[in-house]
């Protein structure tokens, strides 16, 4: 908690401001009564006009300075809650984009989104509340004791008896809501799990006539949800009553012996009229408390999911000792009895592999799936370090040097073409910083989407919608292409990236390509796109089964030989 309250740090004087205003209208709040035992005892009983007059306009100069006092306060709490919600809300996301993959299999997706959503806004509301009115309750609490041990100690006591009891009460009920408030954000998760998988999956679903099932899968999320919130709702709704009775007890002692002692002379009226004031509005103070205690309990829960994302350690750094000025100069890629398994599994993805890639050359790996094609790329940016050997760049292992400096020098399409909304100019210039319109349009040609980029209503300028809805599988595929073109990479890798491509129109990106001097690893399942590259390596099981060219497998590999004629028997077949 607070570490997350360690955010409010730049508005510390907003903060004290928002608090002094606070304690002012708080101030005024607690000398009313006394002032109203005045305008009674020095004014109304012995008949005296001026004393009433003089003690009413100190009411009202008073009720107006309350007023000023809290209005500005509102302003400083909206301020300074707002500010502290969008800090950490940066913080949060900041720290998740340098997550690594083991990072993200810790936390869903779905969990991180209501992370930086929901439970935000409620450490921010309760920021918010504390600013205005946490603190006043349990301080007009206090204020409300001492001013009326200050008008009579006697009928005080009686008052504040219960008190105690009251205060062990709140902290059980505290500790116990926020239990159960880490319940009901953790259901929040799951709700939003369903709602974020039923929105992207939402083709399949109607594709698979599935809508009965995902509603009945939603419907169990959100009815644990309601649950758990009634659940945690309801031991916060017996707060409030059983604080109202016992204080009303309180409030009966002190008439009870106030009209007693009224007789004997030991007490005034107007000091009875004020204890019972007092009394009153500790009474609502300590409804306000119970509702704030509900805030409070669910604003720790909420701070606790936080601070478990913020110090969460990063498996995936730069060294200490990277040398900022080591990059990609050339695109050698050299993998050295290369380990790999996937953090949490046992099993090797990649398994003591080793090649060499020369600078410029063009490579197809090939494979049946599963065989550790993707891991074998993901190892190049570095996306995961490896468990074993070295994958080496330039004769440099990747971990010596910057990951910023290894990664702007790679034009990375991975299998599924992810696309952002915005334009198609947005999502190409995304490849890189600084792309002109010329560097975008280049690598659209070269790509293989300018002639559809020209068909389109508003051709560069036209709106994707999410993931690029509006565009086909294989309009996506190039796009993504034009994307990591547009940097003019030293390494391009391209991850079954025109398997939704026509043979043509591959031939003529295949050929585009060739004006790129980058190095080139094309992951494919066709073997017609293999045979243009300068050596293929074919896997197995995370295991490098054989290297060469196109002639040289015909001859040698059994497995090369079976997927050539395959594949020659279904083109022949297509073309019949
Ligand atoms: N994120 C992951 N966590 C754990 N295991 C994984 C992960 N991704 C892949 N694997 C496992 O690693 C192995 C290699 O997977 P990889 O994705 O590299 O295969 P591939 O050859 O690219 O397959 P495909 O052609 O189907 O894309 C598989 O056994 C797979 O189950």
């Amino acid at each position: 908690m607070l570490k997350v309250i360690s955010y409010l740090k730049p508005y510390r004087i907003a903060v004290v401001i928002a608090l002094i205003l606070m304690l002012t209208e708080l101030g005024v709040e607690l000398v009313q009564p006394l002032l109203m035992a005045k305008i009674i005892d020095d004014g109304i009983l012995v008949n005296n006009l001026s004393a009433v007059m003089k003690w009413g306009g100190l009411m009202i100069g008073f009720s107006f300075i309350a007023f000023a006092a809290g209005v500005i306060n509102s302003f400083y709490a909206a301020h300074v809650s707002q500010s502290f919600g969008f800090d950490v809300r940066k913080a949060i996301f900041e720290k998740v984009q340098s997550f690594s993959f083991a990072n993200f299999n810790q936390f869903p997706a779905s969990s991180l989104i209501t992370r930086m959503t929901n439970d935000i806004t409620q450490i921010q509301n309760t920021v918010f509340m504390s600013l205005r009115i946490m603190l006043r309750a349990p301080l007009l609490i206090i204020g409300g004791l001492v001013m009326a041990f200050v008008v009579n100690v006697k009928l005080a006591l009686i008052l504040s008896a219960v008190i105690p009891f009251l205060f062990v009460f709140l902290i059980w009920v505290m500790n116990k809501g926020g239990e159960l408030f880490k319940n009901v954000q953790e259901r929040l998760d799951s709700v939003n799990g369903v709602m974020r998988e039923t929105l992207t999956g939402i083709r399949l679903i109607k594709a698979f006539i599935r809508r009965k099932y995902e509603v009945s899968r939603f419907a169990k999320a959100n009815g644990e949800l309601k649950d758990r919130t009634v659940t945690a709702l309801r031991i916060m709704e017996v707060t409030m009553p059983v604080l109202l009775f016992i204080m009303n007890l309180s409030i009966i002692g002190v008439l009870w012996f106030g009209s007693v002692q009224l007789n004997t002379g030991e007490v005034k009226v107007g000091e009875v009229v004020a204890i019972v004031n007092y009394a009153t509005r500790i009474t609502a103070a300590f409804s306000i408390f119970s509702f704030i205690i509900m805030a409070f309990s669910r604003a720790r829960a909420s701070s606790n999911r936080i601070v478990e994302v913020m110090e969460t350690p990063i498996d995936l750094l730069d060294r200490r000792d990277a040398d900022s000025s080591l990059g990609v100069k050339e695109g050698k890629i050299e993998f050295k009895d290369v380990m790999f398994q996937y953090p949490g599994t046992e099993a090797s993805a990649i398994d003591r592999m080793s090649f060499t890639v020369q600078q410029g050359q063009t490579i197809a790996i090939l494979g049946a799936t599963g065989s550790g094609k993707t891991s074998l790329f993901q190892l190049i940016p570095r996306l995961y370090d490896v468990n074993g050997g070295q994958v080496l760049i330039d004769g440099m292992d990747v971990r010596e040097m910057r990951m910023e400096n290894l990664r702007k020098q790679i034009g990375y399409v991975p299998q599924e073409a992810l696309l952002f909304s915005g334009s198609v100019k947005e999502n190409i210039g995304w490849g890189k910083e600084d792309a002109s319109m010329e560097d975008i349009i280049e690598a659209a040609k070269d790509a293989q989407i300018y002639d559809t980029i020209k068909k389109l209503p508003n051709q560069f300028e036209t709106k994707l919608g999410q993931k690029g809805v509006n565009l086909s599988g294989g309009q996506k595929q190039r796009l993504s292409i034009a994307r990591a073109l547009v940097r003019k990479p030293k390494i391009l890798l391209l991850d079954d990236s025109t398997s939704a491509l026509d043979r043509r129109t591959e031939a003529k990106l295949l050929q585009a390509l060739k004006a790129y001097t980058c190095t080139t690893l094309i992951i494919t399942q066709k073997i017609s796109t293999a045979m243009e590259a300068d050596q293929i390596l074919l896997l197995e099981n995370g295991r490098l089964l054989t290297k060469g060219t196109h002639d040289s497998l015909l001859e040698t590999s059994k497995l090369y030989n079976e997927i050539f004629s395959s594949q020659s028997r279904e083109e022949s077949r297509n073309y019949a």
